[in-house]
């Protein structure tokens, strides 16, 4: 059966893949960020762009089922996100050089232990630093404000200073936190398959104002973020 040659196949052969034959998942986790991404891809379909549902579980699970469903060379996670203080501004973007699940472990009386001190695992992602790079410097060239460093991963949104401190004291130089993040990495790291995390800083991490968070703003740095990785990775 012959395939029937329209604008997409005639530039690519195997629309499923980009032009540089790489097939890459972005995992989103609410409609919203999905559309802006999607924008900024510029509807491509070379790109599968998954809603994966907010927090850690949901984006394990919906990203374990996308990768068993195809073949990926790539994971993309792609959202807004809070900004540590003095680190990431709203209306900015972060990139993970590592994804770290941050609230995964057991409070103790000396203190917060991590999963890995405690022996169950490993709660940092280190993302290749190859990845983090391209996508930094296109990122940069592209005029947009970014930043990178460990973007952390939690179940629930930080809502009081102590709290944003204490994260910063369980892993220092943390630029984001996230919800999805570590279960998207975690998913990817069992099939192989490289992730990186990219978010536009919709609010700050601390006292709780959900009034004053800029979504919008952050979504259309979201949608830029996708005009890049649609250049980087086209
Ligand atoms: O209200 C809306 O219109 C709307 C549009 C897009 C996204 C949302 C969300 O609330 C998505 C929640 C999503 O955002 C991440 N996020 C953003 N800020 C933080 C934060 O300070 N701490 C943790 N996560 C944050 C997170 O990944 C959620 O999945 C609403």
């Amino acid at each position: 059966m012959s395939m029937e040659l329209n604008e997409e196949t005639a530039l690519n052969p195997d629309p499923g893949r980009t032009e540089s034959g790489m097939r890459v998942l972005v995992a989103t986790a609410v409609p919203a960020e999905r559309d802006a991404v999607l924008r900024g891809l510029h509807g491509s379909g070379k790109f599968d762009v998954l809603v994966t549902g907010v927090g850690p579980v949901a984006a394990a699970a919906s990203t374990a089922k996308a990768l068993a469903a195809a073949e990926y060379d790539l994971v993309v996670i792609a959202g807004i996100a809070g900004g540590f203080a003095d680190r990431a501004e709203v209306g900015s973007l972060v990139v993970a050089n590592e994804i770290v699940g941050a609230d995964l472990g057991a409070e103790t009386p000396e203190g917060f232990r991590s999963l890995d001190e405690l022996g169950f695992g490993r709660t940092r992602i280190p993302v290749d630093p190859g990845l983090v790079t391209r996508i930094t410097e296109a990122l940069h060239r592209a005029g947009l404000p970014v930043i990178t460093g460990p973007v952390l991963t939690v179940s629930t949104v930080t809502g009081t200073a102590a709290t944003a401190l204490e994260l910063v004291s369980r892993v220092p130089g943390a630029v984001a936190e996230g919800m999805e993040g570590y279960g998207v990495a975690l998913a990817a790291r069992d099939r192989g398959v490289p992730v990186m995390e990219i978010r536009a800083v919709s609010n700050a991490v601390g006292p709780r104002d959900r009034a004053s968070w800029r979504i919008e703003e952050a979504l259309f740095r979201l949608e830029e973020a996708g005009k890049v990785l649609w250049e980087v990775f086209r």
